[in-house]
């Protein structure tokens, strides 16, 4: 099978050197041609992923798309492993490239987790598969999620992740592709609820990163998460998301490993907020992309159009907004009414 991987950051990269020692056939793409030759040449991704070798069979390219262009014409399935910001300008140059290649059919599928900004047209940001039905309607799309930490895959570490799609071969293309030993991949056709789990973790971790860098406890962390789960179902129900999903690997799952794990980025920007950063200098001092943080915003937009009570995420962007600092945050969360839980 013959996988081309866009995006080489973090999970790009990781995602590509697990299915290539899988024994896949499997092209990385970076947007920077020199970094790619740098990381033919080194075999390591010092940039985003300096712990793991690439192995050898990994092939590295880089540059402008239309270089790609040969490279799809031999491809069984595309994964955009980019942030958010990317997908967009991505799907609508696949969509184009693709048939014209003679692959249509050709799988796409994508590992962002978050909401898009909004388009300067637009009233709100978008998840990814609303993204493709206006960009891409032709193509068929999925996404990749789940609990994941890019190194510990990378290391060949335990992971189970879920393909989720409308389409039975786009979940049946990444199973063949990445099911294996150390990597369980389970099916889903609940496209949206996996993707509002991806994204709301995120915003949903920086609360919990907060709350930890506060030391405010081990029982203040377990009622964020439980009633960051609550707000995360209440929103994807809303939008047409099966609730049993949240209860799965990209609901509870990821929010359990990103609001814990001291790996995740988005809960590293909640411990620097609460050191006093602001959320710009918490950003920058990363090196990485916090998705939650590009978000917030949008969760909270999008659940205040749809009558969704969303306190956690709202107390994050008021946060991210300068408009309280993380104490005036706390406080304004263990302040609100009695109710039922
Ligand atoms: N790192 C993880 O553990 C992890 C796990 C699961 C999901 N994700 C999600 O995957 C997405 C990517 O995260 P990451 O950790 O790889 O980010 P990262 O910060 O490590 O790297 C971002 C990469 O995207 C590239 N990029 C940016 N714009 C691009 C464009 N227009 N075209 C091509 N490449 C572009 C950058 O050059 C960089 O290589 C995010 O949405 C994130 O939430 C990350
Ligand atoms: O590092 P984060 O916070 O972007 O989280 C990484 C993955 O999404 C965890 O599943």
């Amino acid at each position: 099978m013959r996988i081309t991987v866009i995006g080489a950051g973090a999970w790009g990269t990781a995602l590509a050197v697990a299915a290539a020692q899988a024994g896949r056939d499997v092209l990385l793409w970076a947007r920077d041609a020199a970094q790619a030759e740098a990381m033919a040449r080194a075999r390591v991704n010092a940039r985003y992923l300096p712990e793991v070798t690439l192995p050898p069979a990994l092939r590295v390219a880089g540059g402008e798309p239309a270089g790609l262009q040969v490279a799809l014409s031999g491809t069984d399935l595309v994964v955009i492993g980019t942030p958010m910001a990317a997908l967009r300008p991505w799907l609508a140059w696949l969509a184009q490239a693709l048939p014209a290649c003679g692959r249509a059919e050709v799988p796409v599928v994508w590992l962002c987790k978050g909401f898009e900004r909004a388009q300067p047209d637009a009233e709100y940001g978008l998840l990814g598969h609303e993204v493709a039905q206006q960009v891409a309607p032709a193509l068929r799309v999925g996404v990749f999620s789940g609990p994941s930490f890019a190194r510990e895959v990378a290391q060949g570490l335990p992971t189970a992740l879920v393909a989720a799609s409308a389409e039975p071969a786009v979940r049946a293309a990444l199973v063949a592709a990445f099911h294996g030993p150390a990597l369980r991949v389970y099916a889903n056709d609940d496209m949206i609820g996996v993707e509002v789990g991806g994204a709301v973790k995120n915003v949903l971790a920086i609360a919990t990163g907060l709350c930890d860098g506060l030391r405010l406890g081990h029982n203040a962390r377990a009622a964020l998460i439980t009633r960051g789960l609550a707000e995360m179902t209440r929103l994807g129900v809303a939008l047409g998301a099966r609730a049993e999903t949240f209860m799965g690997l990209t609901g509870l799952g990821d929010l359990v490993l990103t609001a814990t794990g001291d790996l995740s980025r988005n809960r590293q920007v909640g411990l620097r907020l609460a050191e006093g950063l602001g959320a710009e200098a918490a950003v920058h001092t990363l090196g990485h992309v916090a998705e939650g943080v590009y978000s917030a915003r949008t969760v909270a937009q999008r659940a205040r159009r749809l009558g969704v009570d969303m306190p956690i995420t709202e107390a994050v962007v008021s946060l991210l907004d300068g408009a309280l600092d993380a104490r005036g945050a706390v406080e304004r969360l263990m302040g609100r009414d009695p109710k039922a839980e």
